[in-house]
């Protein structure tokens, strides 16, 4: 990653919480240089300060870019200090759920590069997916920059329009979530066939983490993958039965809890 004009120019991210942070330790092992950052947040965490990232100072004229990663109910309170980023050379990156580049618009005026990046956490490993979506005014180079930027935390998706938005921030943003749940209901499954807790949970975890690794390096599809696992007759069989039953089990779940989740997102937007 070409990091140069950032650390040139500087860079601003506001919001150094979960997903700012985890994005932030990506950039700083990639090259960025702790002095080029500044990050304005209510309650930095010690561990960023000591590195010698600039915390609620004065800001540089025109950054590079500006990475906003507050939550959308805080962005009322978040853009009105960072209007004058608007109508420049700043690249405006924003990662909340829900927010529309419509709204970004509202604040920094429509002649203001913005891309919208729906990213998750993983990225904290380098392992996550980000989808990235720019406005009319965000030319190839703002967009490469943005790519580049998220390239340095994971892959990283253009899309071709932003109302499909919602829709990964229902699959991939909020996955994580979803993967975490499973391993603790497959670790309390395991428990009421008799493990211990200690021992369900790392066959959980190992087995999840595993099987994740396999679909992502692997050319098979996951059908085929999970068809390896299922001897006929056997347990895995026993198991997809109930799994993967059109009534109750996971493909009406997780239709209905995706769809709860780009709905919520759509409602933070509107
Ligand atoms: N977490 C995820 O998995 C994930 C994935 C994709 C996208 N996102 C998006 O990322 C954004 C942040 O989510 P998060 O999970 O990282 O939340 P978070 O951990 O609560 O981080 C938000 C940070 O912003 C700070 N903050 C609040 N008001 C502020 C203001 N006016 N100016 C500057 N900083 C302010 C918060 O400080 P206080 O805590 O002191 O209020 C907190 O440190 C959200 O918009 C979310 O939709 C999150
Ligand atoms: N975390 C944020 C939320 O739960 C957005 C995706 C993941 O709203």
């Amino acid at each position: 990653m070409d990091l140069d004009v950032l650390n040139q120019r500087g860079i601003v991210l506001v919001g150094a919480g979960r997903m700012g942070s985890a994005m932030l330790e990506g950039w700083l092992a990639r090259g960025l240089q702790p002095d080029a950052v500044h990050v304005i947040d209510p309650n930095p965490s010690p561990a960023l300060i000591e590195r010698g990232i600039r915390f609620n100072g004065a800001l540089p004229d025109d950054p590079a870019v500006v990475v906003i990663a507050v939550k959308p109910q805080m962005m009322a309170d978040a853009l009105p200090q960072l209007k004058g980023f608007g109508n420049g050379d700043t690249l405006i990156l924003t990662v909340a759920a829900g927010v529309t580049i419509a709204a970004y618009e509202r604040a920094f005026g429509a002649s203001t590069p913005i891309v919208r990046i729906m990213p998750n956490t993983p990225a904290a490993i380098g392992q996550g997916i980000s989808a990235i979506i720019g406005n009319a005014a965000a030319g190839p180079a703002d967009l490469a920059l943005a790519e580049s930027l998220m390239s340095a935390v994971g892959q990283v998706v253009r899309l071709d329009d932003e109302s499909q938005m919602d829709a990964v921030t229902a699959l991939s943003g909020s996955g994580p979530a979803y993967v975490f749940h499973l391993i603790e209901t497959m670790a309390a499954g395991g428990e009421a066939q008799g493990l211990s807790p200690e021992l369900a949970l790392q066959l959980a975890r190992a087995t999840v983490a595993g099987a994740g690794q396999l679909a992502l390096v692997g050319d098979l599809p996951p059908g085929k993958l999970r068809e390896n696992v299922t001897s006929p007759g056997g347990t895995t069989a026993a198991a997809l039965k109930i799994l993967m039953d059109g009534e109750t089990g996971f493909p009406p779940l997780l239709r209905r809890a995706i769809a709860a989740a780009a709905d919520r997102g759509r409602e933070l937007g509107a």
